[in-house]
């Protein structure tokens, strides 16, 4: 038995689903996490509404804040278009070892960049070290006390322009009230809220998406 649960799910996948199949991997930890073990994956309730999301604002620039174990990379990462730009960020050095080999396997690595480290470092170096603009996408899906810090850092970095999108995660589960307040009052963001549950669960939650009036 694998001494984590996150390395548990990579083989799983590794041993059970088909290589260079995204959504084959995202059924497999799917199936492991809802008959064996939980883990905060997005999961496919909320992530059915997050691929209909990127596919229609069909991004050239996407950051995910949060990589884990690679879920939600692998299912954005299958929806882009060829050439652009997939940063994650990563600050356990774990998760993000697991990531690399599940975007591997998946075929994916050369789409997605895993950036290691904490969001308040690595935000403000985006446009210098990586040679960022602006995102057209933002996934958010880490701390929720870093929501709106993170939030706040990237306009202040110059990263957002009109229209980008920001997706955050779990807003009702495990819950970020402040990041609600934050975004739902500031007339720079048009707010929509998409209810669903929590993966693997039938608790509630909703995904929140803000776009960035400029
Ligand atoms: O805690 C949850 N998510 C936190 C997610 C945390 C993941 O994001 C990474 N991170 C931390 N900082 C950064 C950055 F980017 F700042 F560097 C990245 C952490 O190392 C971890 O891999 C969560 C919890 C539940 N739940 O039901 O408890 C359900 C969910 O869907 C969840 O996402
Ligand atoms: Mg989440």
């Amino acid at each position: 038995m694998a001494q984590i649960k996150e390395q548990r799910i990579l083989d799983y996948v590794l041993q059970n689903a088909i290589k260079g199949n995204p959504q084959n991997i995202v059924d497999a930890i799917d199936k492991y996490c809802s008959e064996m073990e939980w883990a905060m994956n997005v999961g496919n309730e909320k992530g059915l509404i997050l691929d209909k999301i990127v596919s229609e604002t069909n991004p050239a620039t996407v950051l995910e804040l949060g990589t884990y174990c690679g879920y939600s990379g692998v299912r954005i990462a299958q929806l882009l278009k060829p050439g652009a730009c997939f940063l994650t960020i990563e600050k356990n050095p774990v998760h993000a070892a697991i990531a690399k080999q599940m975007f591997e396997f998946a075929g994916v690595k050369e789409k997605i960049q895993i950036l290691e480290g904490s969001s308040e470092e690595i935000i403000p170096k985006l446009k210098s070290k990586y040679k960022v603009n602006t995102f057209d996408f933002i996934f958010i899906d880490h701390w929720s006390d870093r929501y709106v810090p993170d939030t706040k850092l990237l306009e202040e970095c110059g990263l957002l322009k009109k229209g980008s999108v920001l997706l955050a995660d779990n807003v009702v589960y495990p819950g970020a009230p402040d990041f609600l307040q934050y975004v739902r009052n500031c007339v720079r963001y048009e707010c929509t809220n998409y209810p669903s549950h929590l993966e693997y669960s039938d608790k509630e939650d909703a995904l929140e998406k803000a776009v960035f009036k400029g």
